[in-house]
Parts: C-alpha cells; structure tokens; sequence
C-alpha cells in the first residue's frame, strides 16, 4: 500500500514552513489533537522505565513497543505524535557505554519508528484502498504529523530537576546550548515535522532553545511547552509571560504551550499566554497526579481533585488553545475521548476510522 501524502505538507530539509501548524489547524476545524503520555503508556505496557534514560530506553530494547503505542494513539484519533526522545540524549547514551555515532542512530530511530508507525496507520486507513471484499473505500485520510520530542536537560539528569527548574548557578546559557545542540541538528535531519520542546522549566532553557534554532539554522518548525506547578509561573518560578515572550520572539516557533501540568492550572495558563503571543496555543496536561522523585512514583495530589480534564477541552478551545493532548499517565482513552468532544464541540473532525 502507497505512502500518502498528508494534506498539510510538512517541512522540506531546505525550507522552513512557518504555517505548518497554521494551516494544519484550519483544515482541522479549528484544533488538533496531540497524542497522549508516552513513557508512562510504554510502562502501562509492562516496559520498566526506571533508568535515566527513562522512555529512551525502550529504543535500544523494545523499540516495536513504541511502534504499538504510536500506533494506538494514531488510532484513538491522535494528528500529531511525539517521538520517544524526550530522554534521549548523546551525553545520557554515552553513559551507558554507546559511542557518539551509536546514540546519533538511536535519536534518529527515535523519528524513523514514529514515522513507520504514521505509514502503518496510513497503510490500513488509505484512501482508494481496497477492503478484502475488493471494495473500495472513500474514507478521507487524516494528516498526521511527527513531532520530535526535546526534554529539558533537567530530564537528562533525571533528578526530578525538569519539576524544579533550579540547576544551579554553575548551568549557563552557554551550558545549556552546549548541552542541547547536537541533539537538535541531529533531531532536524531525521524527517520529523516539528520538534517539541516540551516540559521546559525555566526562562534559561527557553532562551537556549531559541537561540539554536536562530543559531544553527534549524529548518525544522518548532514548539516550545512550559510546565507549571503553580497556575501562573514556569516550575521554576519564573515568569510564564516572560517564558511565553521567548517562545513569542523566536520565529522558528510556531505555537507556544503547557504541558505536564495539572489539569486545573490550564484554564488560567492558556489566558497568560495569550496576552504575549498571537501563536497556536497547545495544552497537554498530565493526569493531575504528581510525580515523586524520591518515590519516583506519581502519587494523587493532596486534598484538590482533578476531575476527568477532558470535560474541561472545549472551555481551553474557547478561551483560546488549538491543539490538545495528554501528557503523563494519560492514555489513548483520553485521546479518544478528547476526540470526542472537540468534534462535538466545534463541528466533525477527519474521521477518527475507516472502514473497512
Ligand atoms: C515528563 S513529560 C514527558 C513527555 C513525553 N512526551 C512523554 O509523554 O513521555
Ligand atoms: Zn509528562
């Protein structure tokens, strides 16, 4: 079965696409759906990820796994899906032992599995193909896009650091930059879409990002995704609109966002966003429990219940996000069922299923 291309054209290696997400927007009715947490779905699944490559691990592996998991979110209506290289870094696969070209392969395998796992679900839902009774179906296809996932390098540490943001004062924006941008041009040349930087703690790591990608000449569009414990700042107490601001400036960033962050903040992030950026605003929150280093164990947050966050999508589509998704422990139900209501919410999406 043919590769088909999807309707919103993703970036070429030479030329950047400012309105990908723009324009993948507009012909989705006004939003899109991002998949669901990753890493914690992949431990669902039975992978122990108790290691400081975390999720990244299952790319040396059980990297068919990650396929699955892909695969059940494209299925559960997911448009966009983030590689498993959130915790996939050249200076943690060389801790292991693997040499510089070794962890190259394994961030750009990272990209290659999601995008074999795109042509699998495009393969059995594409347009013009045939049942097994040689009819033919007239389902329109729905474009999907590869997002490659960037942590932060509080994430590399995997001291819990990404839910603080304080990495002391010997960690420089030059640190930082040093840190990050061999994975970036690698991630760039794999054929992603877009690369997510996702879970950013503080205003340094913004900054860092942003000036690789103006630096380096990154012809791939990017996000930039914040997370917060508080409702109003990053986690590392500083300023969301001076976060946003970074993300608002650089011009290879084409939506700005949340994710990781407990349901009953997005509401009141979304608003702050919205007064520094007219950019797409994306929100992924977590399943509202929070994650114990020491434990390393999410556990159900004291005394404040987060209610199902899905009834809660149309109200952030209102008040002015775009694209929707769900980040640790939640699951391709939550994609479903963010799915659901959006297209309730805001007309009919592109079919979630073909038949066959
Ligand atoms: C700690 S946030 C992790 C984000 C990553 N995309 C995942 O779902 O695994
Ligand atoms: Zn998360």
């Amino acid at each position: 079965m043919g590769f088909q291309t999807p309707a919103v054209e993703p970036s070429s290696s030479s030329t950047l696409t400012l309105t990908l997400l723009d324009d993948f927007i507009k012909k989705s009715n006004g939003y899109a759906v991002i998949d669901g947490g990753l890493a914690t779905e992949l431990e669902r699944h039975g992978a122990n990820l108790n290691d400081p490559l975390w999720s990244a691990k299952c790319l040396i592996h059980s990297p068919q796994l990650i396929t699955r998991v892909h695969l059940d979110y494209l299925e559960a209506g997911a448009s966009i899906i983030i590689t498993a290289s959130y915790q996939a870094t050249i200076q943690g696969f060389k801790a292991k032992g693997l040499s510089s070209q070794e962890s190259e392969t394994l961030l750009k395998k990272s990209v290659e599995i999601a995008l074999e796992a795109r042509d699998i679900f495009y393969g059995s839902h594409t347009e013009g193909s045939c049942d097994d009774f040689g009819n033919e179906s007239t389902n329109q296809q729905r474009p999907v896009l590869v997002a490659a996932s960037v942590g932060s390098y509080g994430a590399y540490l995997a001291d819990g650091s990404e839910y603080s943001g304080d990495y002391g004062d010997a960690v420089t924006l030059s640190t930082l930059k040093d840190f990050h941008r061999r994975r970036v041009q690698v991630l760039a040349e794999s054929g992603a879409d877009l690369i997510a930087f996702e879970t950013i703690p503080n205003k340094l790591e913004a900054q860092a990002y942003s000036e690789i990608l103006e630096e380096e000449n990154i012809n791939v569009p990017a996000w930039f995704s914040f997370n917060s414990k508080d409702g109003v700042n990053v986690v590392s107490g500083d300023s969301l609109l001076d976060c946003a601001s970074v993300a608002d400036k650089c011009k290879k960033v084409l939506a700005v966002g949340i994710n990781c962050t407990p349901p009953r903040f997005i509401h009141g992030l979304i608003q702050l966003i919205k007064k520094v950026t007219s950019k797409p605003i994306l929100v992924y929150p977590n399943s509202g429990e929070t994650y114990d280093p020491d434990r390393k164990e999410w556990v159900q947050s004291a005394g404040v219940s987060d209610e199902d966050f899905v009834s809660h999508v149309n109200k952030w589509h209102e008040v002015g996000a775009s694209l929707f998704g769900g980040c640790c422990r939640t699951t391709p139900n939550t994609i479903r069922a963010i799915n659901k209501i959006l297209s309730k919410g805001s007309g009919a999406p592109f079919q979630q299923k073909v038949s066959y």
